[in-house]
C-alpha cells in the first residue's frame, strides 16, 4: 500500500475523530481536519468523553492547557476507545515543562497510546530524558530524538513521531525520516497539535499504523510546502495551508514524499 493509497483511503473513510485539544487549537485542528477530508469532534466533558469514544473512529489526547477535570476526560476516553481496538494518539504539550505536565503525560503514555506525536523535547521528556524544552516549541532536533523515540516505542507497544525540520516515526523496530515540510509552519499556532488529529484520522481503519503514521506526516508536509510557495508570510500561509490540505491528492504524496527507512539499532 503506497503512502498516497493512506490519504486515499482516510478520505473514502471519513473517520470521525474525537479530540480533547487545548483551547488554542480547537478551531485550527477542527478546520484542518475538514480540509483533509474527516470529520472531527471537540467533546472533553468528563460525564461523555469516555461515551462519545464508543462512537468514534479515533481519540486524540493533547496536554496544551491541562486542567484535571480534562485529563481524568482523557484517561476515561482513551481507555473506552483502547479497549474497543481503535487508536488513541497522545500530543504530550511542553511534556516537560513543568511537574503537573510530567505527572500528567507519564500518565497518559501508561496508558499505551497507539500513537505517541511530539516534537523532540517533548518525546525526550516523556521518555524521561533531559531536552531544551521551551513551552510548546522545540529546543531540540528530531536527530537528538530519534533513540528516545525508539525506546518510548518499546515502551507502550505504540508508534512515536517526532515533528520537526525532519519527521521521524517508529515503532521500536522501524524507523521512518521524512525530510518535507516548511518553517513557515512554526509561524502559525496550533499547526502540531492540528498534525495530531491527521495522524489519529490516518491510523483510523488503517491496516498498518506505521506506514498510516508516516503518509499522514508526508501529506501534511507536502501541504506545508505548497502553501510556503503560494504565500510565504503567516497570515495567508495559513489560510494557504488549508486549501493546500484539501488540494493535495494521494498521486502527489505518491510523487513528492522525501521518506528514507532504516530498521531501529537493537
Ligand atoms: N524547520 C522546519 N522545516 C520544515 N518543516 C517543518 C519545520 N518545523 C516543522 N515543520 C513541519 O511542521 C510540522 C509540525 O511540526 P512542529 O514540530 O513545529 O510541531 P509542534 O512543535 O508540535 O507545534 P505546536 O505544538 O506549536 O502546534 C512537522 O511535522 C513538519 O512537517
Ligand atoms: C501556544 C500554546 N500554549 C499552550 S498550547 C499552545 C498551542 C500550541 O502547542
Ligand atoms: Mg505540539
Amino acid at each position: 500500500m503506497t503512502l498516497g493509497a493512506h490519504l486515499a483511503g482516510m478520505r473514502a473513510r471519513r473517520p470521525l475523530v474525537q479530540n480533547i485539544t487545548n483551547f488554542v487549537a480547537m478551531q485550527t485542528m477542527a478546520n484542518v481536519l475538514l480540509a483533509a477530508g474527516a470529520s472531527p469532534a471537540m467533546v472533553h466533558a468528563r460525564e461523555e468523553a469516555a461515551e462519545f469514544a464508543g462512537l468514534a473512529s479515533a481519540v486524540t489526547l493533547n496536554t496544551g492547557t491541562p486542567e484535571p477535570d480534562w485529563v481524568a476526560a482523557m484517561e476515561a476516553a482513551a481507555t473506552a476507545a483502547l479497549a474497543r481496538g481503535i487508536p488513541v494518539v497522545l500530543d504530550p504539550v511542553a511534556a516537560g515543562a513543568t511537574g503537573y505536565r510530567r505527572e500528567i503525560n507519564g500518565r497518559l503514555a501508561r496508558l499505551s497510546p497507539s500513537i505517541i506525536k511530539g516534537n523532540a523535547s517533548e518525546i525526550l521528556a516523556v521518555a524521561g530524558r533531559t531536552s531544551a524544552s521551551r513551552g510548546a516549541d522545540s529546543g531540540d532536533g528530531t536527530d537528538a530524538a530519534e533513540p528516545a523515540a525508539v525506546a518510548l516505542a518499546r515502551a507502550t507497544g505504540g508508534i512515536v513521531a517526532v515533528t520537526g525540520a525532519i519527521d521521524v516515526v517508529t515503532d521500536g523496530r522501524r524507523i521512518a525520516r521524512i525530510a518535507n515540510g516548511s518553517p513557515l509552519m512554526t509561524q502559525v499556532t496550533a499547526l502540531g497539535c492540528a498534525l495530531t488529529g491527521i495522524v489519529a484520522a490516518f491510523a483510523a481503519g488503517a491496516p498498518d499504523r506505521f506506514h498510516a503514521t508516516v503518509a499522514a506526516l508526508a501529506y501534511y508536509a507536502l501541504a506545508g510546502e505548497r502553501a510556503a510557495a503560494e504565500d510565504p508570510r503567516p497570515g495567508s500561509f495559513a489560510t494557504a495551508f488549508l486549501n493546500a490540505l484539501h488540494d493535495v491528492t494521494p498521486e502527489q504524496v505518491d510523487a513528492l514524499a522525501l521518506v528514507e527507512y532504516a530498521d531501529a539499532p537493537l
